[in-house]
């Protein structure tokens, strides 16, 4: 097993093919213990493929990949052992009740009875269910049966924890207890790679990210580090007016980082959103639509491939020159 300051899981040119279509397309991956780790990207990106071959459910079409130090090619079911995983589908067993579903699930580990009793009611007491032991899985909530598969995806003590969009179709109450939990797993030193197309997800959790598009990673790094260096501080939204006009005029100022024309919107992105607000104002174009706003991960991705993480509607034109 590696030491602990080698990466947990370390992927090299890692590559998936369906057939002759290239999901995963050699990625370069690094998680280092006690990270939280996103793979951030829209549908189709590669996410959850990357994540089946970290997790030895898809075998991988080429390059290395390797978990605690472990090849997941020779060692998966030693590498299995230390990990758990909360996939897109809870396959919970609807017939049982909670506390039945984790007991039956840690006899796959090997536990014993009494001891898988007792880990699964602390576990409950972790997430917030010691109420439901006794319910049929049938009957909680959405929020509660997320809560209940992770519950049960550190039935076996995991030192990496590998959560498959752990909030996509949650309410925004249950998606901040699930965002609680992550943070106190965190804090008590498990790994954590998760999946998401939710960018405030993955500012709120992740220490670092990457972004994944057509099964590449585009860019990585620390989500504000990433803002700041792609974006800065504000974008100013513009709309209405006459965008070759204020093309023309915007590289003649310092106060932009860059700018970007996506459907029928002006980006520009500035450390200095009041002032280039009021230079703006000072060119006497008109716009209909003018909003000021801090920069965001939504921004990167949009600037980086043309295209919104939480809807596939805008693609960026070419019509006007971009910076
Ligand atoms: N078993 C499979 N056979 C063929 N193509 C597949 C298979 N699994 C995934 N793909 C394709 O690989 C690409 C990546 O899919 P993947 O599920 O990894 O994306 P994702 O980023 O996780 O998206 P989502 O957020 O929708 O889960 C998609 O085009 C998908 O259709």
């Amino acid at each position: 097993m590696a030491a602990s300051a080698d990466p947990v899981i370390k992927a090299h040119k890692l590559v998936k093919r369906f057939g002759s279509f290239t999901a995963v397309d050699a990625i370069d991956l690094s998680v280092m213990p006690g990270q939280c780790f996103g793979l951030l990207g829209p549908n189709g990106a590669g996410k959850s493929t990357t994540v089946k071959m970290i997790t030895g459910l898809s075998p991988i079409t080429g390059g290395t990949l390797e978990v605690f130090g472990l090849s997941i090619v020779t060692d998966a079911r030693r590498i299995k052992a230390h990990l758990g995983v909360v996939a897109q589908d809870d396959n919970l067993d609807p017939e049982l009740t909670v506390l039945e579903n984790l007991i039956v699930y840690a006899g796959y580990f090997g536990i014993p009875k009494k001891e898988a009793r007792q880990r699964a009611e602390e576990l409950l007491s972790f997430m917030e269910l010691e109420g439901k032991a006794g319910t049929k899985v049938d009957h909680l909530s959405g929020g509660m049966k997320r809560r209940l598969t992770i519950a049960r995806a550190l039935i076996n003590k995991p030192k990496i924890i590998i959560l498959d969009e752990p909030t996509t179709g949650l309410d925004p109450h249950a998606r901040h207890t699930v965002w609680q939990k992550i943070r106190q797993l965190k804090e008590n030193g498990t790994t954590v790679l998760l999946t998401t197309h939710y960018l405030e997800e993955a500012s709120q959790l992740c220490d670092r990210l990457v972004f994944m598009h057509n099964g590449k990673i585009i860019d990585e790094g620390q989500p504000a580090a990433l803002v700041s260096a792609h974006i800065g501080s504000h974008v100013l939204e513009l709309a209405g007016g006459d965008f070759t006009a204020i093309s023309r005029r915007l590289p003649g100022t310092n106060l932009i980082n860059g700018f970007k024309l996506f459907g029928d919107t002006l980006y520009i992105y500035s450390n200095h959103g009041p002032q280039l607000q009021e230079w703006i104002k000072g060119l006497a174009i008109d716009f209909s639509y003018q909003l000021l706003r801090p920069a965001t991960l939504e921004d990167v991705f949009l600037k980086l491939t043309g295209r919104s993480l939480e809807d596939d509607g805008l693609e960026g034109k070419e019509d006007i020159p971009c910076a």
